[in-house]
C-alpha cells in the first residue's frame, strides 16, 4: 500500500490548482551511479507535461519513480498535495496514475474488447456460475473508444490487426476508463511513422481535453510541441530547460534536444570528413542557444 508521509497532515487539502503529482528535489541512485538529480517537476489536469532527453538521461527512471516501480532517494513526491512513498504499480493505480508502456501489454490475438477489459474481466450471474459479462464489455468499450473520438469497425477483430497508432489510442482509452486522473505515456510516437505519431497525439490531446494531466515521454520536439502545455528536458539526469510553453518556442526545444553544443563539435569533426556538406547542416548547429 502506499504510505502518506506524516508532514503534511490530511487537513492540508490541496488547493483546486494544486498539481496532481509534484515532483520537489527528486533524486535517484542505483549503487554509486547517479540517475537523477534535483527534480521538480508538476502534472496538472488538463495539461500534457512532456519530457524529454536523450538515450541515457533519464527519463526511464524517472516514470518509474511516478508509477511505482522504483523509490526515489532524494526530495519528495506529492500527490494532491501530499508526499507519498509508493511500494508498486498498484499503489500508483489507486492514486489515478496510470502508466501505458511501449509494448502496451496486450494479447494480439485477442479481440479490441478482450484486450481492453483484460485482467478486469466484467462478469455476471452467481458463483458458481458466474460467466463473462460478454455484452456489457462491448458495450463499454464502444462507448469508451466513441468518448475519445476513436471509431473501430469491428471490436471483435484481433488487437494486433490493429495499426500501432490505434493500438496506442486503445491503450489510452482503457487507462481512462479505469479512473487514470494522470496518463504516464512511454514514448507513445517512437515507434511510428508520420501518420500514425500524428492518431497518437490526437488522443493526447483527447485525454487533456477530458481534464487528465498527461506526462508525454519522447525523444521528438516535434511531437512534444504539437501537444506540450510544459517542457521538462532532462540531460545526465538532471533537468537543463523546466518550461511552459509561452517560455520556449520550438526551435529553442529542439536546440535544447539536440545539445547545440555537441552538435556543433560534431558538425566541426565533420567538415573533415571528404562528402560531408556542412554547409547543408542546419544553422542552430553552429549557433546554439545558451
Ligand atoms: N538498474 C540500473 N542500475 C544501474 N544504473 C542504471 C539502472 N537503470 C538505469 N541506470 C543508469 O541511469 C541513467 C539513466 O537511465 P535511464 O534508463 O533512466 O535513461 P533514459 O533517459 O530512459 O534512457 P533510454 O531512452 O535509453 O531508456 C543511465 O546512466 C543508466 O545507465
Amino acid at each position: 500500500m502506499a504510505t502518506k508521509e506524516s508532514k503534511n497532515g490530511p487537513a492540508d487539502a490541496a488547493p483546486a490548482d494544486e498539481p496532481v503529482v509534484r515532483l520537489r528535489g527528486v533524486g535517484k541512485l542505483y549503487g554509486n551511479v547517479r540517475a537523477l538529480e534535483g527534480i521538480d517537476l508538476a502534472v496538472r489536469p488538463g495539461r500534457v507535461t512532456c519530457v524529454l532527453g536523450d538515450n541515457g538521461a533519464g527519463k526511464s527512471t524517472l516514470i518509474k519513480i511516478i508509477s511505482g516501480l522504483h523509490q526515489h532517494d532524494e526530495g519528495e513526491y506529492l500527490v494532491d498535495g501530499e508526499p507519498v512513498r509508493l511500494n508498486n504499480p498498484r499503489d500508483a493505480l489507486n492514486l489515478g496514475i496510470a502508466t501505458v508502456y511501449q509494448d502496451l501489454a496486450t494479447v494480439p490475438l485477442l479481440p479490441v474488447w478482450r484486450n481492453f477489459f483484460l485482467g478486469s474481466e466484467l462478469t455476471r450471474g452467481p458463483w458458481p456460475v458466474r460467466r463473462l459479462d460478454i455484452q456489457r464489455m462491448k458495450k463499454i468499450t464502444d462507448e469508451e473508444l466513441s468518448a475519445m473520438g476513436i471509431h473501430l469497425d469491428n471490436l471483435e477483430q484481433p488487437i494486433g490487426t490493429l495499426s500501432g497508432g490505434q493500438r496506442q489510442s486503445v491503450a489510452i482509452a482503457r487507462a481512462v476508463h479505469f479512473g487514470a486522473r494522470v496518463l504516464i505515456l512511454d514514448e507513445p510516437t517512437a515507434a511510428l511513422g508520420v501518420k500514425q505519431s500524428g492518431v497518437v497525439l490526437k488522443y493526447i490531446a483527447a485525454a487533456r481535453e477530458r481534464g487528465l494531466g498527461v506526462i508525454f515521454i519522447t525523444h521528438n520536439p516535434h511531437h512534444a510541441y504539437m501537444v506540450g502545455d510544459h517542457f521538462a528536458v532532462l540531460r545526465l539526469g538532471a533537468l537543463e530547460l523546466n518550461a511552459a510553453r509561452e517560455d520556449v518556442s520550438l526551435e529553442e526545444l529542439t536546440n535544447h534536444m539536440a545539445g547545440g553544443t555537441e552538435l556543433a563539435a560534431l558538425k566541426h569533426e565533420l567538415a573533415q570528413v571528404r562528402g560531408v556538406d556542412v554547409d547543408e547542416l542546419p544553422e542552430e548547429v553552429t549557433a546554439p542557444s545558451a
